[in-house]
């Protein structure tokens, strides 16, 4: 509608808007009117399916991945959807100020006051009609789709036509001839922010380049005019912002894709770099922060805090002896036996690397921290390695499976430094297997 008001503005009534150009060019005349016509018809059939199409795409996208479900493919569409209200939210008002910087400094609205005000007043009320996809997206998208499905093409692609009209039309009225280098300019830096501004749709961003460039193109074709030059440059604008376009779009929904990708596995990537694969407990990373939040929780509670640090004695036997995949199956097997013994949903039980295991046990008393080492080293002895539970196959084993334990027990303070506790523990191992092997030998920090 606002394209046929501004097309037929230029003139006393709508078959006569060519009055001011040579008669002999009334075939142009006709053209404008059928080209408006397919233009609005065209449009029509665009935001129709806009959404439709969108879904079409990421479904075709997505198919093959069996990373994506029906709820994935609803989050991409709202997530490409935003994006496209973000992105054109600045450029339809630039429309409105190149109107501005061209209108006001000249001598338009002498030249032609009706299609000035009425291209103003489009323009204005296109504004106006844009705030609410600005400022309330959210609201629309989720509440009243169909508003956003039929309005927002509508208002976004209005004014590229009339844009794009208003180009036609400095090539067959001759009064605005002089705004012709100026139009055309804006209308090359419109069409590049426009192609940018809408790259999450295809068909969005093919409608819109196609309404600033075909109506300028078309008439310049029909109108014969002299600058072939230019008609070229039209068309070649038209087939490099297409290009353009098709690879821009496979790369932002790469992107897009890729993001929700991540954001979906964020947990389990986050859970797999915190996990030791053959024991099943946690790793040296997770445990040096759990240990680091540990002893600032202590000290601003004033509560205890010990750390255990494991080692499984002669280990490098059992490697020799038995092989190392009976070695893998034992420390294995001691993962298990230290997720029953340590069962308290703030104890981290982590292994370090090799044959080495640590422990954080938070607010627990020493007798108690005690009772747990001395369970381990009971419940870890009683596992033969050649017993039916390590699958051994060696039925007369010479080495016995046992661990040596040094267990920190302390009452961290704002000073503490969490390195200090492991520093310890590990002295009392040292001097575990120094007494021995197979038992727990206590650094009373406190
Ligand atoms: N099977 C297996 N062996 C490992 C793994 N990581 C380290 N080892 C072996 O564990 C052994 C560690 O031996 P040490 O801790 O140096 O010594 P040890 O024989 O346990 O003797 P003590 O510690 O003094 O009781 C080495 O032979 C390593 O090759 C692993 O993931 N799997």
């Amino acid at each position: 509608m606002l394209v046929a008001l501004a097309l037929n503005s230029v003139g006393n009534s709508p078959f006569n808007i060519v009055s001011t150009i040579n008669s002999h060019l009334l075939h142009i005349h006709l053209m404008l009117y059928m080209l408006k016509t397919c233009s609005l018809f065209a449009f029509l059939v665009w935001y129709q399916r806009f959404i439709a199409v969108q879904k079409t795409e990421i479904i075709k996208t997505l198919q093959a991945d069996p990373n994506f479900d029906e709820a994935n493919i609803n989050e991409l569409l709202y997530q490409s959807n935003r994006d496209i209200a973000k992105r054109s939210s600045t450029g339809s008002y630039i429309y409105l100020l190149i109107w501005f910087a061209l209108v006001l400094p000249s001598n338009l609205w002498q030249v032609n006051s009706n299609l000035s005000i009425i291209v103003t007043c489009a323009f204005l009320l296109l504004a106006c009609l844009r705030l609410p996809y600005v400022f309330k997206f959210d609201s629309i998208y989720l509440k009243f789709p169909g508003v956003w499905r039929y309005g927002f093409p509508l208002i976004v692609l209005s004014p590229a036509l009339m844009w794009g009209t208003l180009c036609s039309l400095c090539f067959v009225i001759p009064k605005l001839e002089p705004y012709a280098l100026i139009i055309i300019i804006s209308t090359a830096g419109l069409t590049g922010g426009g192609v940018a501004a809408l790259i999450p749709s295809r068909f969005l961003t093919i409608g819109l380049f196609s309404a600033f460039l075909v109506p300028p193109f078309i008439t310049l074709v029909v109108t014969q005019h002299e600058n072939v030059s230019l008609t070229l440059v039209f068309a070649i604008y038209w087939l490099g912002m297409y290009s353009t376009t098709n690879e821009q779009h496979a790369q932002y929904w790469k992107a897009l894709k890729d993001s929700l990708f991540i954001k979906n596995h964020a947990k389990e990537l986050e859970h797999l770099n915190n996990m030791d694969e053959l024991s099943g407990l946690k790793n040296k990373r997770y445990f040096n922060k759990a240990l680091m939040q540990n002893v600032k929780l202590a000290a601003r509670a004033s509560g205890p805090l010990a750390v255990m640090l494991l080692d499984i004695d002669n280990f490098k036997q059992i490697n020799d002896k038995y092989g190392h995949l009976v070695g893998d199956v034992s420390i294995h097997k001691l993962g298990e036996v230290l997720k029953s013994i340590v069962k308290r949903d703030t104890d981290v039980v982590a292994r370090f690397g090799g044959d080495e295991f640590a422990i954080i046990l938070p607010s627990q008393d020493k007798q108690r921290c005690v009772e747990i080492g001395e369970s381990i080293c009971r419940a870890v002895a009683s596992l033969n390695p050649s017993s039916p539970e390590t699958s051994l196959v060696d039925q007369s084993p010479q080495v016995k499976f046992t661990v040596s334990i040094g267990l920190c027990f302390s009452m961290p303070t704002s000073s503490t430094h969490h390195n200090d506790l492991v520093e310890q523990a590990d002295h009392a191992l040292y001097e575990a297997k120094h007494q021995g092997k197979n038992r727990v030998v206590v650094v009373d920090n406190h």
